[in-house]
């Protein structure tokens, strides 16, 4: 663990109103926020450029899917919101990798991390075994990281499982942001790679994203402040060491 992990909560409220009571309880700098399909779906980019405006750091997970001129043309845009980090699916390949990297550094002043999904935290190997992608799930990690970096992105989206291989494969200045966290206790719900955040930050993950233990807890500020306390408690830990 050479720096502090972020802790990014995943706002998969199903409205605008119930997101807003949380973020509204919490301080921008005390950790991140992340909108994904199902809020933004509802209530689209002004609320999170109202949050940017506020002074929030938003990850922006759409995770971009498509040919690689649509690709560009979304990226470009959440770059235009403001947000702090966007994400593409490693799967879309080289080109689609290289044309969103472009259009992040030919765009405006705004300049957000660029980051690809590789497996997601919910496949296991059954589940790959499936859909046909070869390997295990952390060879498959490794594959999708190594297109990652050949395209010049700032990181990638694995679990806290592969985050050691990713640090090992990438070094340290690239991110590791790793959702499927779970407080020790709480549900594993549909995430099949699951982590603890201190098992998590102990794997090397730069940012942990904790969506469903917040949301579905009877006081989700209550949740933030308890993981915050948890990755807080490990990082001296780790220094007193
Ligand atoms: O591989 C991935 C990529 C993204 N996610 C997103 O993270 C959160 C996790 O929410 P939990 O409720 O903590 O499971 C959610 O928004 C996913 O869309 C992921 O889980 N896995």
């Amino acid at each position: 663990m050479n720096s502090t992990p972020d802790l990014i909560v995943a706002l998969d409220f199903d409205s605008a109103d119930a997101a807003r009571r949380l973020v509204d309880t919490l301080e921008p700098g005390s950790c991140r926020l992340k909108v994904g399909k199902a809020l933004f779906t509802r209530a689209g980019p002004t609320l999170v450029e109202g949050w940017v405006r506020d002074g929030w750091d938003v990850f922006l997970d759409l995770k971009f899917h498509d040919i690689p001129n649509t690709v560009a043309g979304a990226c470009r845009a959440a770059a235009d919101l403001g947000v702090w980090m966007v994400n593409v699916h490693a799967l879309g390949g080289p080109a689609m990798l290289a044309a969103a990297r472009a259009a992040i550094d030919e765009g405006g002043a705004h300049r957000p991390l660029l980051t690809a999904v590789t497996v997601l935290t919910s496949h296991d190997q059954a589940s790959l075994d499936a859909v046909g992608l070869q390997g295990t799930p952390a060879e498959a990690v490794t594959r999708l990281t190594g297109l990652a970096v050949a395209a010049g992105l700032d990181g990638v989206v694995c679990s806290g499982q592969e985050a050691a291989r990713v640090r090992a494969q990438t070094g340290e200045a690239f991110r590791r942001v790793t959702p499927g966290v779970r407080p020790r206790g709480s549900a594993a719900d549909d995430q099949r790679r699951i982590l603890t955040p201190t098992d998590a930050m102990r794997a090397g993950a730069t940012d942990l994203v904790v969506g469903r233990p917040i949301t579905n807890a009877a006081d989700p500020a209550r949740a933030v402040e308890s993981i915050a306390n948890e990755m807080a408690v490990t990082m001296q830990a780790a220094a007193d060491r």
